[in-house]
């Protein structure tokens, strides 16, 4: 006969998450429970159910079906079923019968769990305790959220993504130089934001191009998974919700959205913590026509968000005006006049000056005068009187100190930043190979009546419908469009004559297994080329233009790619703006078919290969008409402004001044030499200003060795964690994750048989994948994940031991000869609850803080004198279904010994909050006062950001001194006897 009667209340052993459940039937063999919560209904063999009867003592708050809450006094039994009788809210003494419990009761806290039976292993509960401890380290730690990601420590790209990501207002302009890695600054920002909670809304907006690039990096190197929005996705959504609010992450390509006013409009109606647009160079202003439509929507979406990030290398390639109006955007208080923040610019050669006069001084004492003129503030000069007298370690804190002073109040370092090659090591050489070529005649016939008849670039321009001095440049095209136009020639494409493309099949023949990367002006005439190789060489080339599709673009991509040399193409053909923006450093030959009319592209052009990570020269192979227009070009660039050589980021400047005469000396041999003249001087003087003055303070601003190196360091200590793989080890057990060890640091990770569902990456019948924990190994092979405190594997199972209820109840045995047998010991796990706003990331100052009491069935306090760790490896384990049984027995106790557990921790609580409070305060006050007074004296920091900074004190003031101390988990130790 069983103990079961209908109406009764248990929960499942095994399947706690149905809820509470009612006997429904009962006979000889079997009895049936219905879970109501879940509406499922189980049948067990009443010898062996994997049942616990749910009974509530003195204290104990319960739900009733109809939403009250009874808190229980006592209890009664009438025929096998339990009464509960006590107070509700209101003080009035009710009863509340066992079969009108609420189904919807939750066990999953530990004081419930253990007193309705359900225990968990020991090891869970052990690793539970240590994953509080590892995530409480790891928020507070300072390089938490910027280890995860699988990229190289770059120093500058960590400075920028380390001063960024802290900002409460993280708005800026990444402006490095091509290749330098602002996709990776990007991605480090935005994971560290998401990883820290301070975001959790992201729209990236890139030019269709670039889409899948981003796509791939950010879950490759980030783990961040974005959603790609296009119009069809749109439309079908549209009805039931806001596309853009369908998903939290996302990223659209802006040909779609800046044609697009109605979907700017639900992007807009959105909020973004972070938004993002990359080649933002595209976004065009003046004062006479406005923004374009693509500026025109990153203003109204930057106005949507809060932070902002833009992506562009070439800053000033729309003009001066659209640079200062991209500034604008970030922080519409501080540039509000363009000639004033031209007049600001003049000064920088003065600020640099004062930067640099920082580390001579006091050893020159001359240099006091010009610090003194840029910090005569009480505050820096305070600081310079010290920095006189200082020991080593202390100047060396002055200075850091100084250097922000100047570069806050008097750089554009807080909303711009920019590095160049110069400063950052490892970039190759470039190598500029002419080859002269006679240009066909179908092509001289042009050049020559343009030479004779002055008239004929009129008449060009008309029939070709080609701009000037593209109709000059691009000789395929002008004679593409004239045949056209007058329904002459004779059929023969241009590609047939031109020698250009003889050249080209000369050199892939002369350069067997290696890569070129081409590169034209127009999509037209990649096409063209890559059609008439076919039938010339019998070669597919792919190509890579505007025009396609972004799957046919990436398959072209990666046929390229394909380091196989019988798979992969030799070549990759690519039009101007497909190639904007894309990784191809594993290829060193870049060849140009043409040159761009604008320096800055010529720059983009270069950076597709010079690049972090290219490890060969680079060499530029161009193939000019002798005597051309093109070949004037050529000498304008090279001789006028080293174009070639380096990124010297002047280009746009000398463009905007002479490019205008330049597009008149195309066909001017006498006008080109005047014009090189004058540009060269120009360039020389432009650079050395840049060098000492603006150029010279960006760099400045936009690294700080020192700091990136302590960014580092931080980074390599959790890195190298022992706990980590003490944790994994354990983890995968617990987890059932299985594992084969390969040599070399990697490891294979495949869903064992009893794997817990929903583990990122691992899906059970599934294959795994290889895993190392090692930075330089996962960098190398693309196929090999990095397991690091921030993966989302870690992070998941972090997530189920802590928030979760796995863990949360363990019995052990304790057999010592010192200890008497037949006692109880309690070990109780409590920790910090301090509920606020993600965004404030109060987990920085109070992350998860357990405190952990021991107590003997006196209630003696044991915690100091007995170690968690001392104690866990002498408990042994016991069935559940005796611990269950175990606990049955003593529940009187067990209880009482939770309150006075309880009331121990209570008093650990006060001195964890106010030295939490304490380290808040005095951090956000330093801050607080620094900002205010850059925003008060010298407008470089918005008064909104130091608003923010100033609510977001309050908020954490208020969550840390209201944190409670709650039981995460709890067990039960009872000493046996050592037998005789
Ligand atoms: N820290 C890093 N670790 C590994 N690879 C990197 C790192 N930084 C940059 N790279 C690689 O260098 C290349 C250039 O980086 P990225 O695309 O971020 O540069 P960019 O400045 O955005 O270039 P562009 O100006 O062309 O847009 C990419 O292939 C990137 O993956």
């Amino acid at each position: 006969m069983s103990d079961f009667i209908p109406g009764q209340r248990y929960i499942s052993d095994g399947e706690a998450e149905l809820g509470l459940g009612t006997i429904l039937n009962v006979d000889f063999r079997s009895v049936t429970v219905l879970f109501g919560a879940s509406d499922e209904t189980r049948t067990y063999s009443s010898k062996d159910a994997p049942l616990t009867r749910v009974a509530f003592g003195s204290g104990d708050r319960v739900e009733a079906t109809d939403g009250w809450i009874l808190i229980v006094e006592d209890t009664k039994d009438q025929n096998g079923l339990i009464t509960y009788i006590g107070e509700d809210e209101h003080g009035e003494l009710r009863e509340l019968p066992e079969p009108k419990i609420s189904d919807k009761m939750q066990f999953h806290q530990a004081r419930d769990r253990l007193l309705t039976g359900q225990i968990d292993r020991n090891d869970w509960f052990n690793l539970r305790y240590r994953s509080l401890q590892c995530l409480n380290r790891l928020q507070r730690h300072p390089a938490f959220g910027l280890s995860g990601p699988r990229v190289d420590l770059v120093p500058h790209q960590l400075f920028i993504a380390d001063d960024v990501s802290r900002r409460r207002l993280p708005r800026v302009l990444l402006s490095d130089e091509v290749g330098l890695g602002k996709t990776i600054e990007a991605g480090l920002i935005l994971h560290r934001l998401l990883t820290i909670g301070r975001a959790s809304r992201a729209l990236i907006v890139v030019p269709e191009s670039l889409t899948h690039q981003w796509l791939v990096e950010l879950l490759r190197r980030f783990s961040i998974e974005v959603t790609l929005l296009d119009e069809q996705q749109s439309g079908a959504m549209e009805r039931t919700q806001n596309p853009f609010e369908s998903r939290q992450l996302i990223l659209a390509s802006q040909q779609w959205l800046f044609a697009n006013p109605h979907r700017q409009e639900q992007a807009a109606q959105s909020s973004w913590d972070l938004l993002i647009v990359d080649e933002a160079h595209h976004l065009e202003w003046s004062s006479d026509t406005g923004g374009d439509t693509g500026y025109q929507c990153v203003e109204q979406l930057a106005a949507a968000s809060q932070g902002v990030l833009l992506l562009t290398a070439t800053p000033e390639q729309m003009g001066p005006e659209s640079h200062f109006a991209r500034l604008r955007l970030l922080d519409p208080n501080r540039y509000t006049d363009l000639e004033r923040f031209q007049a600001e610019e003049a000064n920088f050669q003065g600020v640099a000056g004062a930067v640099e006069a920082l580390d001579h001084y006091p050893a020159e004492p001359g240099k006091r005068k010009v610090l003194d003129e840029l910090l005569d503030d009480a505050d820096s000069q305070g600081l310079l009187d010290r920095l006189a007298e200082a020991e080593e370690e202390d100047a060396v804190a002055c200075r850091q100190s100084l250097r922000r002073h100047l570069l806050d109040r008097h750089g554009t370092g807080r909303v711009m930043f920019r590095n160049s090659r110069r400063h950052v090591a490892g970039f190759p050489e470039r190598r500029l190979h002419v080859s002269e070529l006679e240009a066909p005649s179908n092509y001289q016939r042009i050049l020559k009546k343009l030479d004779r008849d002055e008239e004929y670039l009129d008449t060009l321009l008309i029939e070709t419908g080609i701009d000037h001095p593209e109709v000059l440049l691009y000789l395929e095209e002008t004679l593409s469009a004239l045949d056209r136009e007058r329904m002459s020639g004779d059929g023969t494409p241009w590609w047939k004559t031109d020698t250009r493309v003889e050249w080209l099949t000369q050199w892939l023949k002369e350069h067997p297994g290696e890569k070129a990367l081409l590169i034209c002006h127009f999509a037209e005439t990649a096409r063209e080329l890559s059609a008439g190789l076919q039938v010339l060489t019998g070669l597919h080339v792919p190509v890579f233009h505007e025009g396609m599709t972004l799957i046919e673009r990436d398959r072209a991509a990666a046929a390229f790619a394909e380091q196989d040399a019988t798979e992969g193409s030799p070549l990759l053909i690519c039009s101007e703006i497909g190639s904007e923006g894309r990784n191809f450093q594993f290829c060193h030959h870049l060849i140009m078919f043409d040159l761009p009319p604008h320096p800055d592209q010529l720059e983009q052009r270069i950076g597709r290969l010079d690049r972090i990570g290219q490890r060969y020269p680079i060499d530029i192979h161009l193939p000019v008409f002798k005597e051309s227009p093109m070949a004037r070009l050529l000498r304008w660039y090279n001789e006028g402004s080293d174009a070639f050589s380096f990124p010297h980021g002047i280009g746009s400047a000398l463009f905007d001044e002479f490019g205008d005469r330049l597009a008149d000396s195309l066909l001017d041999d006498e006008a080109l030499e005047e014009l090189i003249a004058e540009t060269r001087p120009r360039f020389e003087a432009i650079q050395a200003e840049r060098l000492a003055g603006r150029n010279r303070l960006l760099e400045l601003g936009s690294q700080n060795p020192a700091h990136a190196e302590h960014v580092i360091d931080n980074i390599r200590d959790l890195d190298d964690d022992p706990t980590l793989p003490k944790f994994l080890d354990q983890a995968f057990d617990i987890f059932g994750i299985d594992t084969r060890e390969l040599g070399e640091n990697l490891t294979y990770l495949h869903p064992g048989p009893h794997m817990m569902d929903g583990l990122p990456g691992l899906i059970k019948g599934e294959e795994g994948f290889t895993a190392t924990q090692s930075r330089e190994l996962a960098l190398s092979r693309d196929d090999i994940q990095r397991l690091s405190w921030e993966h989302p594997l870690v992070q998941e199972m972090l997530s189920h031991l802590t928030m979760g209820a796995m863990g949360n109840t363990a019995l052990g045995l304790l057999q010592h000869p010192s200890i008497p047998g037949d006692r109880v010991m309690l070990e109780a796990i409590f920790c910090t609850s301090t509920p606020a706003p993600k965004n404030i990331h109060v987990g920085q100052y109070l992350p998860p803080t357990t405190v952990r009491v021991l107590i003997d069935q006196s209630g003696k306090d044991l915690s100091a004198s007995v170690s968690f760790g001392g104690l866990a490896k002498n408990l042994q384990h016991v069935k559940k279904g005796i611990a269950r049984n175990l606990i049955k027995d003593r529940h009187t106790l067990v209880r009482d010994l939770m309150d006075q557990a309880e009331q121990h921790a209570d008093a650990s609580l006060k001195s964890v909050v106010n030295d939490a409070h304490a380290e808040m305060s005095d951090t956000l006050d330093a801050e607080i006062d620094r900002l205010t007074a850059l925003s008060q004296r010298f407008g470089s920091v918005p008064e909104a950001e130091v608003d923010l900074m100033r609510q977001e004190k309050a908020q954490l003031s208020d969550a840390i001194r209201t944190s409670r101390l709650r039981l995460d988990a709890v067990r039960v130790i009872l000493t046996v006897d050592v037998p005789a």
